[in-house]
């Protein structure tokens, strides 16, 4: 840019960079769809090879030096960035704690699983400040241990280190997730372009944060410790928590014990002037070397340093595990006031010297301790102050409570238990890990073959196999690992009986392989043979197609039961739109065609993946309801390329013909030929969809888009088969 302008125009080389960053080329259309979601963390981001193993290289690490190494860490002060009161577990902690607490339930994105706090835009959100001291401070660590231990793991390993440090029991840890190379381009974090702005509740009374975020303002982790838009109050504040925290599944009994959990170790920072803070990391000079907050108070750091504004501990011995939170909480009365930065925050009004914690770098000194308005919401808001009565009367309990809500708050995106890594993963089976039981028996390629024939054999027709298929694996989602074909889980509530999975036809299917299953010899479970007969289906559409292949299938999915199926959570996985069966919840307002790329997305498909297997649904007849839009082909059942012939055949013009209604209309004749909804047309009109729709739809690429369907269709079957990977 700056190249340009001293150049005055006059050279017509430019020197240096040849690309220009300024403006994007998609920008110039600012609606266009996003599909560079579908092709994030691309192989080529990444430094190590495609056959690098991150599974391997965990299982090669020795957790126990990890371990002692992140304790001894935990108390070995650095003069660039001091220890409170000689330790860095409350800043791990809260490190850790604001890694996982990006996870929103809705969509299952966000979270600790990719090591994003890294990047922009978290490593500078506001409420991230000074946790890049915190990353720095682990460096020697990931040095150490390299490619065996990603960032993302250590986040979480480090918090578990720092409450053990300081004397908590932790439930487990589990290692397995892989970083990424740069930031995600999927995850709505609001469409904000200021930070902290005006709370995104249109009313404080009402439930209006859209989904699927999390945060009450741009650049929060979730609420402001302050109050509502910076305004003490902790019963509107608790409204916050409660609907903040139910975004990240969390219920309000592990919302007291996390607040308390955590707020029991560490303190806030605020001795100075949040305003005289230097840029964020990612705005910040070259010199500073990824660090940003720059704090010119005295020495910016230990006892001078500012990161939320508020200044003080909660707790009596806030550098050890102890049970002072509610003690001093609900014994004492509390006042507003406001810290040396002129932040919000709750004081006692009257507390005994030795109840006081000590000053975390001036030794003898004792401070007040304070409280957050979300701290005060654990007292005032009625549920939550039963429930903080309760801990303060069974420590034992509330430390199982806090325990096991910790290790799900760092876990629950890492998905399902097989997922998981390392020595210290525990045994319990947990509800929220969405269980499978494992089965025992194999089959060979014989048996398989046998019962594909007996499957297509059964009074059901092929499409109904290919779309039961279908609707039990697309709940599959790569943000959190949740869904998916495996545990047969369509046959139970609530998803039997969700609209998108068409119950009535779902029922006649299930009937018909449940029966099947019984008369079978050895016992194979439901979950498999749903795939199974989608997959026979599949393959005879393939060779109606004149195309003879076997479509891989890789037995060994279990039944989960009503008992291990957290209904309530199966909830957020209910489609309301799918375009690859052509269907859109009526009422539901966003695009259909922005629906069909999210979902792409989570599914973890690629866009020529998703180009295929939409142009294959569109001819196999597994239209949602059995209608006749976009159905391109006269020859339904056949795994034709009639989709993509016939869209971009110029033989046809388009014309609307009501609300998401489209024809495909005979330039000859002016007839209707085929009806078309809004996604179809997509495929013809994005530029991008058109470039794969016109490779489908050349003369020789018949065999070539059986094959890839078939590719694509495996893949979404096996999405949730960890077990294989
Ligand atoms: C209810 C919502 C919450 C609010 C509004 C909140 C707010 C805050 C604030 C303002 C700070 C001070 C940051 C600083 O100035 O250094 C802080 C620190 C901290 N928070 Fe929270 N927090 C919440 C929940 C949690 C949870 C769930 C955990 C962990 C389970 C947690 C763990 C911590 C820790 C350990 C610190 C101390 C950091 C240090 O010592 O440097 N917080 N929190």
């Amino acid at each position: 840019m700056e190249q340009r302008s001293k150049s005055g125009g006059k050279c017509p080389v430019m020197h240096g960079a040849n690309t220009v960053q300024e403006k994007n080329v998609m920008e110039w259309w600012p609606n266009a769809l996003n599909l560079d979601i579908l092709h994030q963390h691309d192989e080529k981001t990444k430094p190590y090879g495609a056959d690098f193993s991150y599974k391997d290289a965990f299982l090669s690490l020795d957790l126990e030096a990890v371990k002692s190494d992140l304790k001894a860490l935990m108390t070995d002060s650095q003069d660039w960035w001091p220890a409170d009161w000689g330790t860095y577990g409350g800043l791990m902690i809260r490190m850790a704690w604001h890694a996982a607490g990006t996870y929103r339930v809705a969509d299952g994105r966000g979270g600790a699983n990719t090591g994003n706090q890294r990047f922009a835009p978290l490593n500078s959100w506001p409420d991230n400040t000074n946790l890049d001291k915190a990353r720095r401070l682990l460096w020697p660590i990931k040095k150490k241990y390299g490619n065996a231990l990603s960032w993302a793991d250590l986040f979480v390993l480090a918090g578990n280190m720092a409450y053990e440090s300081m004397g908590f029991k932790t439930f487990g840890f589990a290692g397995g997730r892989e970083d990424i190379w740069h930031p995600e381009k999927d995850i709505n974090w609001g469409s904000e372009r200021e930070w902290l702005g005006k709370s995104r509740y249109a009313d404080a009374s009402a439930d209006s944060l859209a989904n699927p975020l999390a945060a009450v303002q741009m650049g929060l982790i979730y609420v402001n410790p302050e109050g509502v838009d910076g305004n003490p109050d902790p019963l509107k504040t608790a409204h916050d928590v409660r609907t903040t925290f139910a975004r990240m599944a969390m219920n309000d009994e592990e919302t007291v014990a996390l607040t308390a959990g955590g707020h029991t170790v560490g303190k806030t920072h605020g001795n100075g002037l949040e305003a005289h803070l230097g840029p964020n990391p990612e705005g910040a000079d070259v010199e500073e070397q990824g660090f940003g907050w720059k704090n010119p108070k005295g020495s910016g750091h230990g006892a001078d340093t500012v990161t939320s504004g508020l200044e003080g501990a909660w707790t009596t011995t806030p550098d050890r595990w102890n049970h002072t939170y509610f003690h001093l909480l609900l014994n004492h009365e509390w006042e507003l006031t406001k810290s040396p930065a002129g932040a919000w925050q709750w004081e006692p009004v009257a507390m005994k010297e030795e109840d006081k914690p000590f000053d975390a770098h001036i030794p003898g000194v004792r401070r007040n301790p304070i409280m957050t308005d979300a701290d005060m919401a654990m007292k005032m808001d009625p549920a939550y102050r039963k429930i903080s009565q309760r801990f303060y009367e069974d420590p034992a309990y509330f430390e199982d409570v806090f325990a096991r809500a910790w290790f799900k708050l760092t876990h629950r995106d890492l998905g399902p238990k097989s997922r998981y890594l390392g020595a210290d993963v525990p045994q319990e089976e947990l509800i929220w890990q969405d269980p499978v039981p494992t089965v025992g028996y194999t089959l060979s390629e014989a048996e398989i073959t046998a019962l594909k024939a007996s499957l297509l054999q059964l009074d059901v027709a092929p499409a109904d196999f290919i779309s039961t298929a279908w609707d039990s694996a697309r709940t599959f989602r790569g943000s959190d690992y949740r869904g998916g074909a495996n545990g047969a889980r369509i046959r139970l509530e609530p998803q039997r009986s969700w609209e998108g999975n068409e119950p009535e036809r779902l029922e006649r299917v299930l009937t018909a392989l449940t029966e099947f299953q019984a008369g079978l010899e050895k016992k194979i479970s439901l979950a498999d043979l749903i795939v199974l007969a989608g997959t026979a289906a599949v393959e005879q559409a393939a060779r109606k197609a004149g195309v003879s292949l076997t479509v891989p299938f890789s037995p060994g999915r279990g039944d989960a039961t009503a008992e291990q199926t957290d209904a309530e959570s199966f909830s957020y996985l209910e489609p309301v739109h799918d375009g690859f069966r052509n269907w859109l919840k009526p009422g539901v307002e966003a695009k259909a065609e922005e629906l069909l790329v999210d979902r792409a997305q989570l599914m973890g498909l690629t866009a020529a993946e998703m180009t295929a297997l939409v142009g294959g649904m569109r001819v196999l007849g597994t239209n949602y309801g059995g209608t006749e839009k976009g159905v391109f082909t006269d020859r339904v059942g056949v795994l034709s390329t009639d989709f993509f012939v016939h869209l971009t055949d110029m033989a046809y013009s388009w014309k609307s013909t009501g609300a998401d209604s489209y024809a495909l209309v005979d330039r000859k004749t002016g007839e209707e030929a085929f009806t078309a909804s809004r996604v179809d047309l997509v495929f013809g009109s994005n530029s991008i969809l058109r470039a794969y729709a016109e490779y489908y739809a050349q003369d020789d690429m018949a065999e070539r888009f059986v094959q890839d369907f078939c590719r694509a269709w495996v893949k979404v079957m096996d999405a949730d088969r960890f077990d294989l990977k």
